[in-house]
């Protein structure tokens, strides 16, 4: 299957947590080479659609339709950066890289998101933006087919926030489906899901 058929769709997808509806008859279509953003206030349920996406949360009513095989083709980045505090970030990246099946340069990974003279520190000793950085790498290494990335701009500075959106957009081109949550919004031509009542302006 081409990565051009790539398709997920969502049908009525409705999700309570503690008796509370995070949201209900949720509905899209997202396809390969698409950037999707979602949006909604602190508590409006965006990690927890992400982690339904991903098939990390199972307790939702609805329909979540990957058309595709994908399970060795999809890079989730949760809200945590996930590092090792005990391990380097070449580490770090070395043992993300080989859990999920990603080769890669690593060394050119760590330095396109600036960690270049960091690859043999602690994560311990790094700094929260650079910890991100760490899990960022991982975007810089072998292709996927999708990927849903869980506040990936958090603690990121202005270059490292040029840098992911250019990452982003570069990957989009070459027919990643990117879905992700944010405020900020990585160009015109992104797509939002707005969780909750008020869409922003
Ligand atoms: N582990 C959990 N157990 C029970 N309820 C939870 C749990 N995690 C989150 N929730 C509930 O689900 C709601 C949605 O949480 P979620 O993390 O998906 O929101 P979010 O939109 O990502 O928020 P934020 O912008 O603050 O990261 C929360 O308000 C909380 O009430």
């Amino acid at each position: 299957m081409s990565s051009d058929s790539l398709r997920l769709t969502v049908r009525q997808l409705q999700c309570e947590r503690d008796e509370r509806v995070l949201f209900r008859d949720l509905a899209f279509q997202a396809r390969a080479g698409e950037i999707w953003q979602i949006t909604g206030a602190n508590g409006a349920g965006k990690t927890t659609l992400l982690r339904i996406l991903v098939g990390l949360h199972g307790f939702y009513e609805g329909q979540v339709r990957w058309h595709s095989p994908l399970a060795p083709d999809l890079l989730y980045l949760g809200h945590q950066p996930g590092v090792r505090e005990e391990l380097t970030a070449r580490e770090n990246l070395r043992f993300s890289a080989a859990l999920n099946n990603q080769p890669g340069d690593v060394d050119a990974a760590l330095d396109a998101v600036d960690l270049y003279g960091f690859e043999d520190v602690p994560a311990a000793h790094l700094s929260a933006g650079q910890k991100r950085r760490v899990a960022l790498a991982r975007l810089w290494l072998a292709p996927k087919k999708v990927w849903v990335l869980d506040e990936p701009y958090t603690a990121i500075d202005q270059n490292g926030v040029a840098r992911l959106d250019q990452r982003i957009r570069d990957a989009a081109g070459d027919g990643t489906l990117v879905l992700y949550t944010s405020h900020h919004r990585v160009g015109d031509d992104v797509r939002r899901l707005h969780l909750g009542a008020e869409a922003p302006a």
